[in-house]
C-alpha cells in the first residue's frame, strides 16, 4: 500500500543553497538578528515530515550561503544542476531553498535559461527556523506543494513566500522585516492554499522552454555592474565600473531611468567605447522605463530595461550578452523576456 501511495506522489528535489530559510538565532525573539545558511537540507526537511505526503522528496546541498554573497560561478553551478535534474526522468519537479536578498535575481536568471517545463519553484523564509512564528516550514510546504503539481508546469520559473505564487521574472524583495516581503508590481500568479494551489494568472515574457537561451550553453556570464541614480550624483562610479572591465553598465535611474546633465557625457563617451549602456529605473515596485523619453536612446545608442529593475535588468543583460552585443538585439530581447 505504502509502495503505491508513493508511486502515485510526484518526486521532487530540493536543491539547498542556504540563506535565512536554513539560518539559526541565539533565541526564539531573534527574528532578524541570527546567522543565515547554518542548518542543512537533511534537517529542513526532517523538520517538515508533512511534505512526505505531498511528494517524494530528496534533498541536495549544492552550497550553503548568504544570498548576498552568490557569484556568477554559484548561478552557474545552480543553473547546471537545475537543468541535469530536470532532464532526468525520475524528477518531476525541483525546489531550490534559498536566501531571500537576492532570490529574485536566481529565479530570474532559471527562468532565462533553464529548458524545461518542469515546474522550478524558489523559496526562502524572512525568519530563521528558530525565530517565533518562523514562516520557512511553510513556505517550504508550499513550494514543494507547487513543485509536485502538473498544473504548475509551463508557468516559467516560480516563487513561493506568504502563501503567494509568484512568477520569477516579477517578484521582487520589497521590504527586509516583514514575512509578506515579495510582491509584484503586476500582482501574484496565485496562490497557494493548505498544500492546494490556485492560479489567477500566466505570464505573458518568454521564459524557460521558450526562451532563446540554454544554461547547458553558457560557461561564463560577462561582467555587468549597476551604478545608482541620485541627486547631485557624479560620474565617478560609472567611469570605475568600465574601467574594471564591466561590458554594459546598468543605469539604477531615477524616475523614468532619468540621467543627470552631469553623468550624460561620460555615458556616451563609455558607449562609443564599447560599453552597453542599460536604462533601468530604482523606483521601488513600479519602474517603467521607455524608450527615448528623458534620453533620446535611439541617438545614444543606449538600452532601456523597461519595467526590470537594476538587479534584473543585470542578470537578462549578463545572459543577452552570452549572445549578442549588438545594442538592438539587446534592446529586442530587454522587450521579449
Ligand atoms: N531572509 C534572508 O534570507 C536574508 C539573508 N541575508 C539571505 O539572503 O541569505
Amino acid at each position: 500500500k505504502e509502495a503505491e501511495q508513493q508511486q502515485k506522489l510526484a518526486n521532487v528535489v530540493i536543491l539547498a543553497t542556504g540563506g535565512t530559510i536554513a539560518g539559526a538565532g541565539a533565541s526564539a525573539a531573534n527574528s532578524a538578528t541570527y546567522q543565515a545558511a547554518k542548518v542543512g537540507i537533511d534537517k529542513l526537511i526532517a523538520g517538515v515530515p508533512e511534505l512526505a505526503q505531498l511528494a517524494n522528496v530528496r534533498g541536495e546541498q549544492v552550497m550553503q550561503i548568504a544570498s548576498e554573497s552568490i557569484s556568477n560561478d554559484d548561478l552557474l553551478k545552480l543553473g547546471k544542476r537545475v537543468a541535469e535534474l530536470a532532464d532526468s526522468n525520475d524528477v518531476d519537479g525541483i525546489v531550490i531553498t534559498h536566501g531571500t536578498d537576492t532570490l529574485e535575481e536566481t529565479a530570474y536568471f532559471l527562468n532565462l535559461v533553464e529548458k524545461t517545463d518542469k515546474p522550478i519553484v524558489v523559496v526562502g523564509s524572512m525568519r530563521p527556523g528558530t525565530a517565533m512564528s518562523a514562516d520557512g516550514m511553510l513556505n517550504l510546504y508550499n513550494a514543494v506543494a507547487v513543485a509536485s503539481d502538473k498544473q504548475s508546469r509551463g508557468k516559467g520559473v516560480l516563487v513561493t513566500m506568504n502563501d503567494e505564487i509568484q512568477s520569477g521574472r516579477d517578484v521582487s524583495k520589497s521590504i527586509n522585516i516583514k514575512t509578506e516581503a515579495f510582491k509584484s508590481a503586476w500582482g501574484p500568479m496565485g496562490m497557494v492554499v493548505e498544500g492546494k494551489s490556485y492560479w489567477f494568472r500566466l505570464p505573458a515574457k518568454r521564459h524557460t522552454s521558450n526562451s532563446e537561451f540554454d544554461i547547458k550553453q553558457i560557461s561564463s556570464l560577462p561582467a555587468v555592474d549597476i551604478a545608482y541614480g541620485y541627486g547631485n550624483v557624479t560620474d565617478t562610479a560609472y567611469k570605475a565600473l568600465a574601467q574594471n572591465g564591466a561590458k554594459a553598465l546598468i543605469h539604477a535611474g531615477t524616475g523614468n531611468g532619468s540621467v543627470s546633465s552631469r553623468v550624460v557625457p561620460a555615458l556616451q563617451e563609455l558607449r562609443k567605447n564599447g560599453v552597453q549602456i542599460i536604462r533601468s529605473s530604482h523606483v521601488n515596485q513600479g519602474g517603467f522605463v521607455l524608450r527615448n523619453a528623458e534620453q533620446p536612446d535611439d541617438k545614444n545608442d543606449w538600452v532601456v530595461a523597461h519595467d526590470l529593475n537594476p538587479q534584473k535588468a543585470r542578470i537578462l543583460a549578463m545572459v543577452a550578452m552570452t549572445k549578442t552585443q549588438d545594442s538592438k538585439e539587446l534592446q529586442r530581447i530587454f522587450w521579449e523576456y
